[in-house]
């Protein structure tokens, strides 16, 4: 499982964002790529390494072509611009390109939020807010841009802490306007994201944009994260002078890596375990797939007989003791599941060290298991899989190919 963690120490905005993914290592010729399927022209993307406090990051900017200004985002005069697309215009070009289903679900959420919090904010209906043609290409951009920064990064979770604005007033093109803007301070309401207040900066360090990335995409606030492998961390910079650092840094973790090389013989786990009378077999294996997809140390399901004679499963989870939040809310919204049982256990495990075999079919990956005194080896059998289905050997030879390595090796 990938989590993203945001220290939003300086706001968030959409550039920061996507300066901040870019960093992390995000393929600008990819990317490109997937944002060309909205067919939308006008404009470039620029992407620059750069150094800033002596920390290098990313600065990332929209250009729109002709060079137009584009501090402006949505127009609630639209009689002047009769070019302005609005939220439903903006909506059916997501739904018709060919970008993916979850880039698109996620897109759409996104600028539905910033255009019910202008709405609300502006007075006005929903499909009476237009977002001007300038701003809404820089839009278009940051907020699909963003969606598809966070399929391309296979990002299952984002966690964002610090997330700070400043203070006092800003001058945007309807006037003077208090800091967290209007539309901020809309999409803030009735959600628990928390925002504290940077007493020292005398600016908006929070955007709409940015707002909505944080209130669509996190699932958790101020929260650590534990039994996961830091992969990678960027900076994204903003573009307001705030007088320190203003920047966006991004961690991505990786769950799936902390548990393929242990180098310890006991830890604490989770055991979740719920009684199903209910779930079809396609639904479980699905469920048990998912749960290992996004980090589960294991799944399985039990056949037992519950109450009033029913033949039913035993659905159980091993997790990491931090990742109870979030299987409980899974095992709720992928099961037919009301209730279920958390047991701490102690585990006693051997350590492990990934290794790859190189073969006459390809290489291999085993694993050296080792628990005080006691050492074994384990072939991976997917990659044995994978070998035998490209090189049209049997599993077996290719398995007796890995050990006589493993020996010639003198292991
Ligand atoms: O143009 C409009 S209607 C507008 C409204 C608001 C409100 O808070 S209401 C704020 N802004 C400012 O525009 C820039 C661009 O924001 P992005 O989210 O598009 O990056 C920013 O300074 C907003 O505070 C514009
Ligand atoms: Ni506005």
């Amino acid at each position: 499982m990938k989590t993203l963690v945001l220290d939003a120490f300086s706001g968030i905005s959409g550039d920061m964002f996507l300066g901040a993914m870019f960093d992390l290592g995000l393929s600008q010729a990819e990317f490109e790529e997937q944002l060309n399927k909205l067919k939308v022209k006008g404009y470039q993307i620029t992407i620059k390494r750069t150094a800033r406090s002596s920390i290098t990051g990313t600065d990332f900017d929209v250009v729109l072509d002709g060079n137009l200004p584009k501090d402006h985002g949505f127009d609630e005069h639209e009689q002047h611009h009769h070019h302005g697309r609005n939220f439903m215009m903006i909506k059916q070009l997501i739904i018709q390109s060919e970008l993916k289903t979850a880039v698109k679900e996620r897109a759409i959420k996104m600028f539905e939020q910033i255009a019910l919090a202008e709405a609300k904010v502006h007075g006005k209906k929903l499909e009476d807010v237009h977002f001007h043609e300038v701003g809404a290409l820089d839009s278009i951009v940051d907020i699909v841009g963003a969606a598809i920064a966070f399929d391309m990064l296979q990002i299952d979770k984002l966690i964002v802490n610090n997330l700070s604005d400043g203070v006092g007033t800003i001058k945007i093109a309807h006037g003077v306007v208090p800091v967290p803007v209007p539309a901020v301070m809309e999409m803030q309401l009735n959600t628990a994201i928390p925002i504290q207040k940077r007493f020292d900066v005398h600016t908006e360090l929070i955007t709409p944009t940015g707002m909505a990335i944080v209130k669509c995409m996190a699932s958790e606030f101020n929260a650590s994260i534990l039994n996961s492998v830091l992969e990678k961390t960027g900076y994204g910079f903003g573009k307001r002078e705030t007088g320190s650092l203003n920047a966006l840094r991004a961690s991505l973790y990786n769950s799936k890596l902390s548990q393929q090389q242990v180098d310890k013989t006991n830890d604490s786990v989770l055991l979740l375990e719920t009684n199903l009378d209910d779930a079809t077999g396609q639904q479980l294996s699905l469920t048990i797939k998912k749960a290992l997809d996004l980090g589960a140390k294991d799944a399985w399901a039990e056949p037992i007989i519950m109450k009033k004679g029913r033949p039913a499963y035993k659905l159980c989870l091993l997790t990491a003791p931090e990742q109870q939040d979030f299987f409980v809310k899974f095992l709720f919204s992928n099961t037919p599941a009301i209730g279920l049982r958390i047991q701490l256990m102690h585990r006693e495990i051997m350590e492990r060290k990934i290794e790859q075999v190189q073969t006459v079919y390809g290489k291999v990956g085993i694993k050296k298991l080792s628990y005080h005194g006691v050492s074994k080896v384990s072939i991976e059998h997917d990659d044995i899989v994978k070998q035998s289905q490209k090189t049209k050997e049997s599993s077996e030879k290719i398995r007796l190919a890995v050990l006589q390595e493993i020996e010639n090796k003198g292991e």
